[in-house]
């Protein structure tokens, strides 16, 4: 096993040291969070969803978030993305501090920043694929980069399937149109929460093809939550929480590396 214990690789730290405050467009890591804190009201008693998470996510690379069920990997992306606000801690993008922006602030740099994969596809039933992939852009009045835009349906397989609603489309289908949609405004960072759980393994592959060619061939910076392995090992690294808390790392997953670090964490 190649894991590194939290802290101590180059991907994880701890402190309040893990980045420039003031903004910092030379920082290597597309997106840090630093010291994340998020705690919800439960019913018999309140849930730390995170403790004191501390992570870099290089410009350029591709993440993947594993834990056992409950350990808060949800909590970190939607923390990491601006879409949950954490109780304490900073979320720097490109050295900027995002947790003090105000609602319309974050709310445009959402929009232009990140990009989002969600299992369930989330696409807008009454669109065809091609307008689905364009609509936030249209709806923020940003124009299209239409070579772009040809380049990511021509390289996600999509060309004979534009004009088609989502309902006529495969669960696979699906999914490349939403990850058509979260590249096409060249976003800094894709968040991805478990891409590959509604489809099968071929399809699983297809889209997870796709997120390996954004970082690889592109340059996007790409963090995904998955309990897949074998999703997890087309990273560059794994990131493994338990019970809120980072637990470590894992650099050039291979399938069966990652589920020995499963197994460990889960007979903790
Ligand atoms: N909105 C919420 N209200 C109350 N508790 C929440 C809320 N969201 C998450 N939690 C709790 O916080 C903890 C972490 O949840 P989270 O969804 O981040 O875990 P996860 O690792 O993504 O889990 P899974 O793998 O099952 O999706 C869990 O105990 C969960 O029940």
């Amino acid at each position: 096993m190649r894991g590194r214990g939290a802290g101590s690789g180059a991907g994880t730290e701890r402190g309040a040291g893990a980045g420039p405050p003031g903004g910092d467009p030379r920082d290597p890591a597309a997106l840090r969070v630093v010291g994340l804190e998020k705690t919800f009201a439960g019913g018999d008693a309140p849930v730390r969803a995170l403790r004191s998470v501390s992570a870099a996510f290089p410009r350029g690379g591709f993440t993947a978030v594993m834990g056992p069920s409950g350990s808060g990997k949800s909590t970190l992306l939607h923390c990491a993305a601006g879409l949950e606000r954490p109780d304490a801690g900073t979320v720097l993008v490109d050295g900027r501090d995002v947790t003090r922006l105000a609602e319309p602030a974050l709310t445009r740099m959402r929009a232009h920043a990140f990009g989002f994969v969600f299992q369930s596809f989330n696409l807008l039933p009454a669109l065809t694929a091609e307008e689905n992939i364009t609509v936030g852009q249209r709806f923020a009045g940003v124009p299209v980069d239409a070579a772009w835009r040809d380049h990511l349906v021509r390289s996600l397989g999509l060309e004979g399937r534009l004009r088609h609603r989502p309902s006529e489309l495969s669960g696979g289908q699906q999914q490349r149109v939403a990850i058509a949609r979260a590249l096409v405004h060249r976003p800094r960072v894709l968040f991805a929460d478990e891409p590959t759980g509604n489809l099968d393994s071929r399809s699983g592959e297809r889209v997870l093809q796709a997120l390996r060619d954004a970082v690889s061939d592109h340059g996007r910076t790409v963090v995904m939550v998955t309990h897949d392995p074998v999703a997890a090992a087309r990273a560059d690294r794994v990131l493994f929480l338990r019970d809120g808390a980072v637990e470590g790392e894992l650099a050039d997953p291979a399938a069966d590396s990652v589920l020995a670090w499963i197994r460990r964490l889960e007979s903790l």
